[in-house]
């Protein structure tokens, strides 16, 4: 059988390469084609650098020349990455925030994936490991941290601070809480008008005595809205860390969520992903992990955004039941919760160690080494 190279080339037109648009000849991948009788040839240059990219590349151009031209072609591909450089990002927006070193927005994209209770517990895993923490609802839409942390009935106070009258923290468990639910009554549907919200939020964040802090952490609302835009753009913001369920449904919008804080009007370094409810374990059947929402769909994400990895959280019924009582999960000590919630948290911090060190320090960003916390070295 003598193979024509035309029908390779018509054959390549129908796939593209991960995470580009056009098919791999129209967008120049294919950068050469060679035809010797039954045997082929392709030289292909993709711009996705993970391995997950380039064995999906591999296989659909072998599977689609066996279906469209030849089933018996002997093929073969020399693949080639050409990952375009990444412009540095170092694009701290807003004024620093005096006394504020970190500033760390979580989000989510799809709504109820546990982006709050992941904050939750990072927040008290942190100040477990010594940081100094706060912790920022702004969560308009569904405040739920004065719940979480069993505060929901208290009041900021406010204090003078050098003649200016200022918003106090509410404090528990080591971390300082700031929410639009303490502004709200308990049965109230909240109804924002976008800078409304911006405003409650800017006096949360510049007109509250948060003292000093290693770590602030926002909650954001789920999606890709108004407010995130808001938020990013008055805030020194450090670092996004994004929360997703292995379901396709929330990695698509998890994707969405990535991509928000890459855009050229945002700009915040993605220290990474994290799988909530990756799996469920009885407690009578302790080694049996089952996969209720899906296997590994966010860390298979991770890799083909070519952000990292920052470590799953099972789904378990203390981990709910602590955030309805106000008493976050990880802080139930000497079990695999509190285990998995130390090991995020040391990866996000171990990220943020290495996205401070790669770029010019400012002022507001300034950890940049683990040294001094003993938790992080523990393991
Ligand atoms: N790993 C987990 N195991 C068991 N329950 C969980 C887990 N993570 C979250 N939950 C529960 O799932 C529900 C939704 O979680 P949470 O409120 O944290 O989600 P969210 O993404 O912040 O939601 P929202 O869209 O309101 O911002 C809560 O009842 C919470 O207790």
């Amino acid at each position: 059988m003598k193979l024509k190279k035309a029908d390779i080339l018509k054959a390549l037109e129908l796939i593209s390469a991960p995470g580009e648009g056009q098919n791999l000849v129209e967008s120049g991948a294919v950068t050469n084609v060679q035809v010797f009788g039954d045997e082929v040839e392709v030289d292909v240059t993709i711009k996705n650098p993970s391995l997950q990219a380039r064995k999906k590349t591999e296989v659909e151009i072998l599977k689609i020349i066996h279906k469209e031209v030849y089933e018996k072609a002997k093929i073969k591909i020399n693949l080639k990455v050409d990952a375009p450089t990444k412009p540095k990002v170092n694009q701290i927006k807003g004024n620093p925030i005096p006394g504020i070193q970190n500033i760390i927005a979580v989000a989510s994209g799809k709504g109820g994936v546990g982006k709050s209770t992941v904050t939750a517990n990072l927040a008290v895993t942190l100040a477990k490991m010594g940081f100094k923490v706060g912790l920022l609802d702004t969560d308009i839409y569904g405040p739920s941290m004065p719940i979480m942390f069993d505060v929901a009935t208290e009041k900021p106070l406010s204090v003078n601070i050098d003649g200016k009258n200022k918003m106090k923290p509410i404090e528990n468990y080591g971390v300082k809480l700031l929410s639009i639910g303490f502004f709200t009554q308990p049965n109230q549907a909240v109804i924002w008008r976008g800078p409304m919200a911006s405003k409650a939020l800017n006096q949360m964040i510049f007109d509250a005595h948060w003292g000093e802090l290693d770590f602030l952490l926002l909650d954001l609302p789920p999606g890709t809205g108004d407010i995130h835009l808001s938020i990013m753009q008055s805030l020194p913001v450090t670092g996004a860390v994004v929360v997703s369920t292995p379901q396709e449904i929330a990695l698509a919008d998890a994707r969405k969520g990535v991509a928000m804080f890459q855009q050229e009007a945002i700009n915040v370094p993605v220290l990474g992903i994290v799988e909530n409810m990756a799996y469920f374990t009885p407690a009578e059947l302790p080694n049996n992990k089952y996969h209720i929402f899906g296997k590994d769909g966010a860390k298979n994400l991770a890799e083909d955004l070519d952000v990292k990895f920052l470590g799953d959280i099972p789904l378990v019924q203390s981990i709910r039941e602590a955030g309805d009582v106000g008493r976050p999960a990880a802080m139930q000590t000497a079990t695999p919760i509190e285990e998995a919630f130390e090991e995020l948290t040391k990866n996000v911090v171990r990220e943020l160690v290495n996205r401070n060190t790669d770029l010019p320090p400012t002022e507001a960003i300034k950890i940049t080494t683990m040294a001094g916390c003993a938790a992080v070295k523990k393991k």
